[in-house]
């Protein structure tokens, strides 16, 4: 059994983002201690306003400090669209967190997708990738990125990222970053990190919350099926962690209760 997920179930959303604050500033120090930053992919969808909640809270003790200064975060996956549309990930982020970050935080580094692609998803994901391979070290060198966290939500048919339950990214084994121009829920067209890159972080979380998750998470804990979540659980063991609320896990069984 040492290989499942950890799962961390709270009342309510106020106590889940406190838990996920010290469980992020435990990566954070352990990616500064390593290489002087803290390498975090994020996603959109829910997870930002969480996260907002989590990393905006005043610090209650000298240790219990973000240090934006040392952030570079990127995203786990991006829709093609300009960066201030109302699908972009980027934007969401940015008016729910990014914007709010008081100047003696620190300003984390911010990487966006390069706008100029956007006619060309394969293009957007290979420019994307080479930012990785950039900020990495070469593809030579590294055979696979390592985020010292990525940050992910889960969508009521069990994908994350933009990796969708049945689709052909699923197989992808050596893009880094790949397109899709038919993603089940809109915008169609966008760039996702592949499984690979996700399950080798050094920690990886999801967040999930609230009654409309229920259904899936049961599907995803009792029988996996193949499901985009389900893989990364089984890639990334006890290196993954999922942040719910009670709501989102009535009913469901699972193998193993975290604790930070
Ligand atoms: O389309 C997307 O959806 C997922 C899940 O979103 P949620 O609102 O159900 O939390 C998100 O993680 C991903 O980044 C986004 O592009």
């Amino acid at each position: 059994m040492g290989k499942q997920p950890n799962l961390f179930a709270f009342p309510a959303i106020d106590a889940l983002a406190s838990t996920l604050r010290t469980y992020i500033i435990q990566c954070q120090n352990a990616g500064i201690n390593r290489h002087d930053a803290f390498k975090v992919a994020v996603s959109g969808g829910s997870l930002p306003k969480t996260l907002a909640q989590a990393l905006l809270a005043p610090p209650t003790s000298p240790e219990d400090t973000i240090k934006f200064d040392k952030w570079e975060i990127f995203f786990a996956d991006e829709r093609a669209v300009p960066l201030d549309h109302e699908d972009s990930n980027y934007a969401l982020l940015k008016s729910e967190l990014l914007d709010k970050i008081p100047a003696e935080m620190g300003k984390p580094a911010v990487h966006p997708i390069d706008t100029t692609h956007l006619d060309d998803v394969q293009e957007l994901a290979d420019q994307y990738e080479q930012l990785l391979v950039r900020s990495f070290a070469s593809r030579d060198s590294v055979k696979l990125p390592i985020f010292d966290l990525l940050l992910l939500g889960c969508g009521p048919d069990g994908h994350t990222c933009s990796l969708f339950p049945g689709h052909a990214l699923l197989r992808e084994t050596d893009a880094w970053v790949a397109p899709i121009e038919d993603s089940p829920k809109p915008p169609p067209k966008r760039i996702t990190l592949s499984l690979p890159v996700v399950t080798h972080g050094v920690k990886v979380a999801f967040v999930a919350t609230g009654g409309g998750k229920k259904e899936i998470m049961k599907k995803i804990f009792e029988e996996g099926a193949g499901l985009p979540c389900a893989l990364v659980n089984e890639g990334a063991g006890e290196r993954c962690s999922w942040f719910v609320d009670n709501a989102a896990v009535e009913g469901v069984s699972f193998p193993r209760k975290g604790s930070l």
